[in-house]
């Protein structure tokens, strides 16, 4: 994902409006500079004019205003257009792409970045980049116009505004850099700042509970206060660059007017032209003194694009990967080893072959490297030794929607959507109602859709349901995918002894579905209806085979049974 790519989402079937736009602005800026001629005819006829001219300025100041009320009209349309077009491609493209990372990367970055570049930094592209095209443009016409406009009323005159305007600019350009700074600063303790809200207020009942609201408000506080502390130094810039333009622009002003009053006073130019000049300056002073904030302001949010381009940058990869979207065999591990940090193994020479059909139970002592084995598997980490192979093609060259359209996941942690019972069970796709019917029965979920019925709305990451509840979802929304390949991390741990048996129960006796299981709750008549009990213990495979073959070798497994069980 190029910058490039994001920029051209602005303009994006957005052309027209964008040239529109910009038509229009000029037309605008011209006949705002247009009055300052008028003002001048007006002050000349009234110092030695007739009541003739008078009446005809009149008539034409009305047409004026007509043609102005017009064109501001149609600004208004095609801007807002453009602006409205530009912002919600950009997010949608920008989204869109997003969701193509792969899980691997998206759990590198923290979530509080995310949050921040689709709110902070769009509205920040929104307001320097995309208002600020139009901007600059009409800026850039008032200033050739105004100048142009000078030069034909008075050569020596405009000779002396364009020097003296030289101070404004040199205040940008000393500046500028400084504010594209701290813009970026911003942008980055921002991440920080909605991160550690969000956090906050996911955790809020864990910090009532356990009486941490003092120790909270602290980190909140220390937080905010960068954040503030950076957001003010940035206005602090932008105030200097205000400051500095504006005295600089007062004298630029006080130097016309006495230069022109001279000339006046010696009969060079008459006193409406002074008049002219000095309503020609904004249309000098103006774009001298916003040209370089406005031109800085856009860098910096293109530096906030670049960022953007960067977080879903993974995409590009995935183009060499080959597509696969059947499970003929088997997944096969061999001599595979993985550290998150390195010098700490977690997974050790693991050699391991799952067959298309069967059933498999990983059991092992909590930080044995269980859920981190089923995470290699599921494609989730790269960067570990030896090879994964899935029917024979490397799981790292396949692409990652393809892995999907095989393996269903039932994860420890569950998330629910902030909708319908159905639609959490089928995930917003289409299933004919008897799927639903049969997921919801075999993930035990059927006394509750009795009670509440499918439409029942389940609230914030499942806040109306029981966490047995939610985990039972999860599970009907696995089973209703119907995939080759189920993977099991945990996911009874929050059921009742009762139904986490019949749940489990259900899982090891499907047919024709590849599973792997982790499992703590080890009940034998379950264990028994598996193919193969895999033993981990600190990352290493200590035993393999039935419950019946463990048992009697008497090892690891008989002894974490024995514990259990005790
Ligand atoms: N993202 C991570 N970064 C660093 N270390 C991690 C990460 N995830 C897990 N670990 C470490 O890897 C080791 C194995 O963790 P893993 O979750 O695979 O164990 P587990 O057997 O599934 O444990 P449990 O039964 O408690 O869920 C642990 O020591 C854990 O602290």
């Amino acid at each position: 994902m190029s910058e490039k790519e994001l920029i051209r989402q602005l303009y994006n079937k957005n052309k027209i409006n964008y040239g529109l736009s910009n038509v229009v602005c000029i037309i605008a800026s011209l006949l705002n500079i247009a009055s300052a001629f008028i003002l001048k005819e007006l002050m000349d006829v009234a110092s030695n004019g007739s009541m003739k001219e008078l009446y005809r300025i009149f008539i034409f100041c009305i047409l004026f205003m007509i043609f102005l009320a017009g064109t501001l009209f149609l600004k208004r349309i095609y801007v807002n257009n453009y602006i409205y077009k530009a912002v919600n491609q950009y997010k949608n493209y920008s989204f869109q792409m997003l969701l193509k990372n792969s899980i691997n990367a998206f759990d590198k970055e923290v979530t509080g970045k995310y949050i921040s570049i689709f709110t902070n930094d769009i509205n920040s592209i929104e307001t320097n980049y995309v208002k600020g095209n139009i901007l600059i443009v009409m800026q850039i016409s008032n200033l050739i116009a105004g100048i142009a406009s000078m030069a034909y009323l008075n050569w020596i005159l405009t000779l002396c505004v364009l020097g003296i305007s030289m101070l404004p600019i040199l205040v940008s350009i000393l500046f500028g850099k400084q504010l594209e700074e701290r813009e970026k600063e911003t942008s980055d303790r921002n991440e920080g700042f909605v991160g550690l809200v969000k956090d906050l207020i996911t955790g809020f009942s864990v910090i009532k509970s356990f009486k941490a609201e003092k120790e909270v408000f602290h980190l909140f506080r220390d937080k905010n206060d960068i954040v503030e502390n950076v957001k003010n130094n940035k206005r602090k810039t932008a105030d200097m660059i205000v400051l500095f333009s504006s005295v600089s622009s007062f004298m630029v002003e006080v130097v016309t007017f006495v230069v022109g009053a001279y000339l006046a006073i010696r009969g060079i130019i008459t006193a409406g032209t002074v008049i002219a000049f000095i309503q020609l300056l904004n249309f000098v002073l103006g774009p001298v003194g916003e040209l370089g904030p406005l031109f800085t302001a856009k860098n910096a949010s293109k530096a906030l694009i670049n960022k953007m381009a960067e977080t879903i940058r993974e995409e590009e990869k995935k183009e060499k990967c080959v597509e696969k979207k059947q499970f003929n065999s088997s997944i096969q591990l061999s001599d595979v080893s993985f550290e998150y940090e390195e010098g700490s193994t977690i997974l050790d020479h693991i050699s391991l072959d799952f067959e298309k059909g069967k059933s498999y139970v990983i059991v092992g002592a909590s930080g044995s490297g269980k859920s981190t084995l089923i995470n290699m598997i599921l494609g989730y980490h790269s960067g570990y030794q030896g090879k994964i192979m899935i029917d024979d093609i490397d799981l790292q060259t396949i692409k990652e929607s393809n892995l999907y359209d095989f393996y269903s996941i039932i994860q420890q942690n569950v998330f629910i959507f902030d909708n319908t019972i159905e639609r959490n069970i089928t995930m917003f796709q289409e299933f004919d109602p008897q799927q639903i019917k049969e997921a919801i029965e075999r993930s035990g979920l059927a006394n509750l859709v009795a009670e509440k019925g499918l439409d029942y709305p389940c609230g914030e990451n499942g806040a109306f349901l029981s966490g047995g509840e939610k985990q039972r979802i999860s599970i009907a929304r696995s089973l209703i995918r119907n995939t080759p390949i189920l993977i099991m991390d945990e996911a009874t741990s929050a059921l009742d002894l009762a139904t986490s048996q019949m749940v489990e129960n259900e899982i090891a006796s499907l047919q024709g579905i590849t599973r792997i299981v982790i499992s703590h709750k080890l009940n034998e008549a379950i264990l028994k209806k598996y193919d193969e009990i895999i033993a981990l213990n600190n990352g290493r495979i200590v035993e393999e085979g039935s419950f019946d073959q463990l048992m009697s070798e008497n090892g690891y497994f008989a002894s974490l049974y024995k514990i259990t069980k005790g």
